[in-house]
């Protein structure tokens, strides 16, 4: 019962994610980054283990987790490549670190 109702939240997370109001920052995040129409050929030379919010949730919904912690390590990977790749003081660096703060303040609750 203990993982199911983690799981329950996770799915509220995503919820919180994709929300109208806090499409400004998660944008970058919502799918996989594209490296082609961004024009970015060296991304996957950099980041290794790309991951987005879609991804996190299809792996939420064919119950590829089996606990929040393995949710948790998706959506911080997402993080970890978005501060690896864009540099500090960078548009998409400073939205992801709204991003950061809307989870670490959910996560907690
Ligand atoms: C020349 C250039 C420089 C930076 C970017 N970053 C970026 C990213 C991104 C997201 C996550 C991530 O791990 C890496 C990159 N997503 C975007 C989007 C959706 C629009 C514009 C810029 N974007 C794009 C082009």
């Amino acid at each position: 019962w203990k993982a199911d109702a983690q799981l329950r939240y996770c799915h509220a997370i995503l919820r919180e994610f994709a929300k109208k109001a806090n499409t400004e920052f998660m944008f970058p995040f919502l799918e996989p980054v594209d490296w082609v129409a961004l024009n970015i050929p060296d991304y996957p030379k950099i980041i290794k283990n790309p991951m987005d919010i879609s991804t996190v949730r299809k792996k939420l919904e064919e119950g590829e987790y089996e606990n929040a912690s393995q949710f948790e390590a998706d959506v911080r990977l997402v993080l970890w490549n978005c501060f690896k790749f864009n540099p500090v003081g960078t548009p998409v660096h400073n939205m992801g670190r709204r991003m950061e703060q809307l989870f670490n303040t959910k996560w907690a609750d």
